[in-house]
């Protein structure tokens, strides 16, 4: 295929049609197509495009995992996963276990590493596998492997990752985290002691005995492989961005947000990515799925309303002191869009009292028409900041619509804030290519959208989920296709 305008791109989507085959990788930063034109699935299920593999060695306790952390919060709307050498020691024999602390955790020869590369071939090739779930207490894997599926970035992480040259080949890039001895011997002791329950002085023993010498002995030699060295691990916010921009640019994938500055996705942490995994998960029951559903709600609510704009105040505080402050601003409603929208109004309710909630209603003829039917806003809406709710961002089609609607009553462009639980690519582009001063606030940036229109990987028919009418029930039996979609039997 050949190049074609990003602007062309975004019009052809904006126009109703192509959507399943606009992907954001495909845009450089040009503003040129780059490669085939594929259906909206990774890139890794297409098989057009490999992921991208990140290697993390450094000593124990350096911060590789802290690093690797890091790395997936920034790379927040990529797929990643982390894979490390950990769960790939051998378990121990009755007869070693006895002798545990002659065991040397900290020797090549510890870890199954033709299990590992074939984990790692599967992955990089686009399969699923199961990585085996080491337990530090008993020495052993546990009988339940862990499923990791394909992804556009795989992290493989671990003390000797760069030993063996066969593993170092299937990296696109390595990086070693460079943390001062004695810091990390600290952090172990701290770790050890209280994390594994082991005493201070079987740590030290150790250490002395197998870890700094290994550490001497296979995994500094290990650093000249690196291709970055990342002096004092976690601390080193720079390196971490720089990584992180790197990785976008060979994934031909740029940042939504910089692409977009009118989007805001919230800062990602482990409990949102918790909710976010109960949301999703098929098998959710519709008690859970309201009660996590409800408290993602309140986070992009309570984002959305900190892009209001504020006046200073000054109030007295009991002590008689003066507190100087900011005051909510007055005029604001929420609208949302039937029937799905109308499971953020509570949260809205919540965060500011009394406030006044408008409704609208698209009617979806297949994909392409949308047509607005009904609508009750407040009269003086055209004065007021609007809070748009609507929890998932999927073509744009509803959202352009339903922002037309406001404009047209005499809403301000940028007196919009369209609040979204999840967002397609292709519906920010489209909303954002037509509303350029309308702001979107999201939890998640989604995958893309499947050949149905439906945003992937997606949580199914929200409205449907949250109100209980849904035929997902706990019990439904599902099956994982060979490009890994979910499909129900
Ligand atoms: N920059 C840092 N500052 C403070 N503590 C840190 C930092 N980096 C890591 N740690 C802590 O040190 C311990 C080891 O870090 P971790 O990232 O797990 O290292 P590794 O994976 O290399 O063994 C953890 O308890 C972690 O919270
Ligand atoms: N049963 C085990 C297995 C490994 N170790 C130690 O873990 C260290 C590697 O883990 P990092 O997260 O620090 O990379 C390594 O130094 C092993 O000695 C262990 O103590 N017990
Ligand atoms: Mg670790």
């Amino acid at each position: 295929m050949g190049s074609r305008p990003v602007d062309e791109v975004l019009d052809a989507a904006a126009a109703g049609v192509h959507y399943s085959t606009l992907r954001l990788d495909e845009l450089n930063i040009n503003g040129s197509m780059t490669g085939e034109e594929q259906p909206t699935t990774s890139g890794v299920e297409n098989g057009h495009q490999e992921p991208f593999v990140i290697g993390v060695a450094g000593g124990a306790s350096s911060g590789k995992s802290t690093v690797c952390k890091m790395i997936i919060d920034q790379l927040r709307d990529q797929r990643v996963v982390v894979v490390t050498q950990e769960s790939f020691y051998y378990g121990l024999s009755d007869e070693e276990l006895v002798h545990v602390h002659d065991y040397n955790f900290d020797h090549p020869d510890a870890f199954d590493t033709e299990l590992l590369l074939s984990c790692m071939e599967n992955l990089k090739h686009g399969k699923a596998v199961d990585i085996p779930n080491y337990n530090f207490k008993t020495y052993k894997s546990v009988a339940s492997a862990r499923k990791v599926n394909p992804s556009d970035v795989i992290i493989l992480e671990g003390i000797l990752v760069f030993h063996d040259s066969r593993v170092r080949d299937l990296m696109n890039m390595k990086i070693f985290v460079d943390t001062d001895a004695d810091v990390r011997l600290t952090r172990r002791i701290r770790r050890d002691t209280i994390e594994k329950g082991r005493d201070i002085k079987t740590v030290l023993d150790q250490y002395s005995k197998f870890v700094k010498p290994a550490f001497e002995d296979f995994i500094l030699p290990t650093k000249k492989y690196a291709d970055i060295i990342i002096p004092r691990g976690g601390d080193n916010d720079v390196a971490i961005d720089l990584i992180v921009q790197h990785i976008r640019t060979k994934l031909g994938q740029h940042d939504l947000c910089k692409v977009h500055p009118n989007l805001y996705v919230i800062q990602t942490t482990y409990q949102i990515r918790g909710m976010h995994t109960i949301i999703r998960d098929a098998a959710t029951t519709t008690h859970d799925f309201i009660f996590y559903a409800d408290r993602l709600i309140r986070l992009v609510v309570e984002h959305g309303l900190g892009h209001l704009p504020f006046k200073e105040k000054q109030v007295i505080t009991p002590t008689g002191s003066v507190y100087t402050g900011v005051e909510f601003s007055k005029r604001l409603c929420g609208i949302s869009v039937i029937r799905s929208g109308e499971s953020m109004e509570n949260a809205l309710r919540a965060c500011c009292k009394g406030i006044k909630i408008g409704k609208i209603l698209i009617h979806r003829e297949g994909d392409n028409g949308k047509q607005l039917i009904y609508h009750n806003l407040p009269k003086d809406i055209a004065n007021r900041h609007v809070l748009l709710l609507d929890p998932i961002l999927g073509t744009g089609n509803s959202a352009v619509q339903a922002i037309s609607l406001l404009l047209k009553k005499g809403v301000q462009e940028t007196n919009i804030i369209f609040l979204n639980l999840i967002s397609a690519p292709q519906g920010v582009h489209v909303v954002s290519k037509r509303f350029p001063r309308v702001k979107i606030v999201t939890s998640e940036i989604e995958f893309g959208l499947n050949d149905d229109f439906r945003v992937i990987p997606g949580m199914g028919e929200f409205g449907d989920r949250y109100f209980g009418t849904d035929d997902y029930q706990s019990s439904t039996p599902f099956f994982c296709d060979e490009k890994n979609r979910v499909r129900l039997l």
